[in-house]
């Protein structure tokens, strides 16, 4: 099984440190929740595990460190602002200007897997449409068809739901789910609704003050002392029928 270790993990930007000894290990099958208040770290997490920003610590997948050029054959990141999201490297987007004189041979079974995907998401019928004409939404949704459709054995979503309507949030976390099961791959995603991250997270990795200050099942982390602690709110933790945690918060801490 591919588990994702990160020992001891620190990375920021320039000589300012935001993620300081982070560690933790996101295990496959099923989705791994990143949470933690805004500018806590969750992106810069994510992007030095993806190897996008310098950052010292261990990155191991299955035992095996992998060195951070070695990265982005693994490691898949979709960003939180997709305006310009692409796994595509830059000389990638280079040679895409001559597509259409590049003779690719692509196999038939491609775009068929890819357009089924789409569709999936509901966006099917927007296959032929430019970029430029796509809703933020319809936008998310497209880079997150592209990041699954990539298939790598490490997949990091910086909030997949951002933009997203509650029928859309239900569709594209439980095809991430589905493809995190059905390929034995890990799946980190970052994200700010609390309840949904518990209706969804096999896991949850809970971030404050550049370390990892809480691992584990949803029911574990999601304490309503610990809620106090890293958000500063009075919130209140409650099962629904469903079975689900439910997460309300009510007043910031005095
Ligand atoms: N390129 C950058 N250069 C300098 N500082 C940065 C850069 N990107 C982010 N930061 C800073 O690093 C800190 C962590 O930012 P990061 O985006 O990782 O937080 P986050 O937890 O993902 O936040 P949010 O929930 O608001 O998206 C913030 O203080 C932010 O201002």
């Amino acid at each position: 099984m591919v588990t994702l270790n990160i020992q001891s993990l620190t990375a920021g930007y320039g000589p300012t440190t935001i993620i300081a000894g982070a560690s933790a290990c996101a295990r496959p099958g099923g989705l791994t929740v990143l949470i933690g208040p805004n500018g806590t770290g969750k992106s810069t997490f994510l992007k030095a595990i993806a190897g996008l920003i310098p950052a010292t610590g261990s990155i191991a997948l299955c035992g095996l460190e992998i060195p951070q050029r070695q990265r982005s054959k693994t490691v898949s990141y979709m960003p939180q602002d997709v305006g310009g999201a692409s796994s595509l490297t830059v000389l990638e987007v280079v040679l895409l200007g001559r597509l259409r004189s590049l003779g690719l041979s692509v196999p038939a079974h491609l775009p068929t897997e890819a357009l089924a995907l789409l569709n999936r998401f509901g966006i099917g019928h927007l296959e032929s449409r430019s970029l430029d004409a796509l809703s933020g939404g319809q936008k998310q949704l497209v880079f997150l068809a592209q990041a699954l459709f990539r298939d790598p054995d490490v997949l990091l979503l910086d909030e997949p739901t951002a933009a997203l309507d509650l029928r859309h949030q239900l569709v594209v976390l439980n095809a991430v789910r589905d493809h995190a099961r059905e390929r034995g791959v890990v799946a980190i995603a970052a994200m700010h609704d609390l309840s949904l991250a518990a209706q969804f997270a096999q896991e949850i990795i809970c971030l404050s003050g550049g370390t990892v200050v809480a691992s584990g099942p949803a029911g574990d982390v999601l304490t309503e002392e610990r809620l106090r602690d890293v958000y500063g709110v009075e919130a209140s933790v409650a099962r629904t029928h469903a079975g689900f945690l439910s997460i309300t918060p009510l007043r910031p801490c005095a």
